[in-house]
């Protein structure tokens, strides 16, 4: 039985002992994987209550109400607008996160999107998850927004025969082979998913396994099977990344031409459309076509289901196409973990700072991914460089960062999520102080498209941050105001007021803002009493505050002092 979700229904939530798919293997071999019958989902039983009360007031805010999530309330209470952190935080789910009660400990502790990589686990995996974050939204004032990322079909290593791991040890001969040997192994023995493999590889070229972690050279090729010498030993994954080299570049021959979304990810596209997911992230995206496809599949399909496509660059054949790339997204993703297995690692850094200068200027949410605190998976503290990786890219004012193994097998995923918190506060606060000392005024250029209301933001925050505003408020219905409000990285927090929760939970990726869900009229006046009334009701603003509101249907930008 699968949990029945209606919105005014009396609704139980039942999970019936799924126990999560665990982790196909386990990377960090001195790590115990997660006991998984500890790991379960939490007993659903203890939860059992019907929830129709406390769902229709996250669900449906009334005409009355205004609904932001309880972690932003509780911040702005304590301190104050300048305590918001600008910086999002998305979580990988896996294994040790997957509980209610370890997502709820992520939602506590600021995570914004909760990811599902669907290159693991089975849907109905999955599929608990995505009911627990949608269980934490509406039953505990959460607005945590779910990302599913495809697997892609990209060069992978075969299961291993079931075994988690393999040693490679150096000097070691090793056969790479197209044949389906199923359990039948031998030893030494390593499957391809790519038929066209031992055509591709030539003798003499390096096999690169998870971008380097182990490497091998290619000393003979019989039939379907490659042999190889081990040449940087290590330990071999089940379903391990497989790249190859020939005089120090990738080679990029027929398998360039596997399909960006392969028909399991079409699946998992439905599946994601069909339990609500507010984004779709595609990996190793190549051109723009496939995300332009993607985008009027979902349209023509389901188009009451706003879905938000995110590009993953991280193919080297992206990185020819970016602007148009990024123009066909609604967001775009620095996935630097498979990009460093694709291009020379020494230049990841000045290509992810591309990228997120170019998604501002073109006004789409980018995220920082992989290996932002990668020790953390096992230690309980980050090394000093990780920290100084994480000030860069809050430095560069990504909309997002972004745990992957750190929250979704690791031992200190709430630890985790605690650095990217603080250090993003503190280098955001940081960069801010800097600027007014030195009287600069930050701003956006005008993006590409000039227009009126890219103009208004403009103005709006180069006022906000001069006359050093305590907040800005935009009323939108779409989110593209308040999008290009946060384009302009202002100096204060930009409190975004929708009738949407989808849109609200989608704006959970933008940098600076507060989403809020609130219903409101043409009728800029009242809406404007109303919002401060609400608001200082529940200790988010206070009279006096000034607050600099834009509007997009009276074309106009008003300086208020809240009453
Ligand atoms: N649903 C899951 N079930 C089991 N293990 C998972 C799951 N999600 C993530 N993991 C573990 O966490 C690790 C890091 O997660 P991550 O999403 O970065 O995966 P990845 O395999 O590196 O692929 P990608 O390039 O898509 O990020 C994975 O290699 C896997 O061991
Ligand atoms: C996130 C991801 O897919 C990568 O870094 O490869
Ligand atoms: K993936
Ligand atoms: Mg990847």
């Amino acid at each position: 039985m699968t949990p029945s979700f209606t919105s005014n229904s009396l609704r139980f939530s039942c999970s019936l002992g799924l126990a999560p798919s665990h982790s196909k293997f386990n990377p960090y071999p001195q790590i115990p994987l997660p006991n998984p019958n500890f790991h379960q989902f939490p007993q659903p039983l203890l939860r059992l209550k019907p929830i129709s009360a406390v769902q229709s007031k996250f669900l449906v805010p009334d005409a009355g109400a205004i609904v932001v999530d309880r972690v932003t309330e509780a911040e702005l209470k304590e301190n104050g607008f300048r305590s918001t952190r600008r910086t999002k935080i998305v979580c990988t789910i896996g294994p040790q996160t997957c509980g209610f009660d370890e997502l709820e400990a992520l939602a506590v502790g600021g995570m914004n999107v909760a990811r599902i990589n669907m290159c693991h686990g089975t849907r109905e995996w999955h599929r608990q998850v995505i009911e627990h974050v949608r269980m934490l939204n509406e039953e505990k004032g959460f607005g945590v927004a779910v990302m599913m990322d495809t697997e892609g079909s990209e060069i992978n290593m075969g299961d291993l025969g079931g075994a988690t791991s393999a040693k490679a040890e150096d000097g070691e001969i090793w056969t790479f082979t197209v044949r389906a040997l199923g359990l039948d192994c031998p030893d030494r023995t390593i499957t391809v998913n790519y038929d066209g493999f031992a055509e591709d590889v030539k003798v003499g070229d390096e096999l690169l396994v998870d971008g380097g972690m182990v490497r091998f050279v290619v000393t003979e090729k019989i039939g379907p099977d490659v042999i190889c010498c081990c040449t940087d030993p290590g330990m071999l994954l089940p379903c391990a990344n497989l790249t190859f080299w020939r005089d120090g570049s990738l080679v990029r021959e027929r398998n360039a031409m596997l399909p960006t979304i392969s028909s399991k990810d079409w699946l998992d596209i439905d599946f994601g459309i069909a339990e609500g997911v507010d984004f779709i992230a595609v990996s190793f995206v190549k051109s723009a076509e496939v995300i332009k496809h993607l985008k009027s599949y979902i349209a023509a399909r389901f188009p009451k289901n706003d879905i938000a496509v995110i590009a993953k660059l991280e193919s080297i054949d992206s990185l020819s196409n970016l602007e148009e790339i990024i123009l066909a997204s609604d967001g775009a993703m620095v996935a630097r973990g498979d990009m460093g297995a694709q291009i020379p690692l020494e230049q990841v850094p000045s290509v992810q700072e591309n990228i997120v200068q170019l998604c501002k200027q073109l006004n789409k949410p980018v995220i920082v991914a992989s290996q932002l605190l990668e020790s953390m998976v096992e230690y309980p503290i980050p090394t000093r460089a990780e920290v100084a990786d994480v000030s860069e890219a809050v430095g560069q004012q990504a909309d997002a960062l972004m745990l992957s193994g750190e929250s979704a097998m690791g031992l200190y995923p709430e630890k985790a999520l605690v650095v990217l918190r603080s250090v993003s506060l503190r280098i955001e606060r940081w960069l801010r102080e800097k600027r007014h000392s030195t009287l600069e005024v930050q701003t956006m250029s005008s993006s590409v498209h000039i227009g009126i209301q890219e103009e208004m933001c403009y103005a709006a925050v180069k006022m906000a941050n001069k006359l050093e505003a305590d907040a800005l408020f935009v009323y939108t219905k779409t989110g593209h105001m308040a999008s290009l409000l946060s384009r302009n990285r202002p100096d204060c927090p930009v409190f975004a007021f929708t009738p949407n929760s989808s849109v609200r939970r989608r704006l959970n990726l933008r940098w600076g803002l507060i989403p809020f869900c609130l219903g409101f009229s043409n009728e800029m006046e009242s809406n404007l009493k109303r919002t401060f009334s609400l608001l200082k009701a529940r200790g988010m603003i206070n009279s006096g505050d000034l607050i600099i509101v834009v509007s997009d249907q009276l074309r106009s930008i008003q300086v208020i002092n809240v009453p």
